[in-house]
């Protein structure tokens, strides 16, 4: 059972709305990345099934996260079944995002209390996501469609919360272009966490650039 239920985890992506999106086959690497990111002040965090590692990696950074990052939700990217659902869910998974939308993956996740963060890049897709039962949709990818594409339409779906991610810039002035255009949250990863940065270790590093992105959202937030 997921330690966060779907509406409390759809508050705190509204509370807390930058997610890191990570995967890594060393699991004491992602602990390091997963508590930088914890002391930088995110509070979700998504770990993608991109590996054969991955439920290996999860099974050993849920505990980790229970112990020393107690106030994090942590969800699993890359779904595409109900089967890859069942697995991550056991092992504890708070949330589960998609890439794209599985109505069977939806209706799992709802029957199981997780919350379910489907992937759409058009407005129809957009609109099933919400029929099924998305409270907060995915797009994806960010960089394809552009703060543009979500201020457009918010015209005919004001009330649709999305979070955008995919090619989304770790710098105030993308945070800035998303977040007037009206996303809920932001999903980052590879700028976030660049090879460079891991081989470096420098993860003090890491804490101080998430600390600063947080706090411009946090500040973004307050003007609205
Ligand atoms: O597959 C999923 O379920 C995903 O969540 C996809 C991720 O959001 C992006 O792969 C992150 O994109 P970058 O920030 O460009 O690295």
């Amino acid at each position: 059972m997921a330690f966060f239920q779907p509406k409390i985890l759809n508050q705190l992506l509204a509370d807390f709305p930058v997610v890191p999106v990570f995967y890594h086959e060393d699991i004491a690497l992602t602990q390091n990345v997963i508590k930088a990111c914890y002391d930088g002040g995110m509070r979700a965090f998504e770990f993608t099934n991109r590996g054969a590692k991955a439920l290996e990696v999860f099974k050993a950074i849920y505990p980790f996260i229970r112990e020393q990052c107690p106030e994090m939700a942590l969800g699993i990217g890359t779904i595409f079944t109900v089967e890859q659902a069942k697995i991550f869910i056991e092992a504890g998974a708070d949330f589960v995002v998609q890439p794209v939308i599985t109505a069977e993956v939806g209706a799992f996740c709802q029957e199981n209390a997780v919350a379910w963060f489907p992937g759409a890049a058009t407005l129809n897709e957009i609109y099933s996501a919400t029929q099924l039962g998305a409270e907060i949709v995915k797009i994806f990818p960010g960089n394809v469609v552009g703060p543009g594409f979500v201020k457009s339409m918010k015209g005919p779906m004001p009330n649709v919360k999305v979070m955008v991610t995919g090619g989304v810039e770790p710098t105030e002035e993308s945070l800035k272009q998303w977040f007037s255009a009206g996303v809920t949250a932001v999903g980052m990863g590879s700028q976030l966490f660049p090879a460079s940065l891991l081989a470096s270790a420098k993860f003090d590093e890491l804490t101080h650039t998430v600390a600063s992105l947080m706090k411009y959202v946090e500040g973004l937030k307050s003007k609205k």
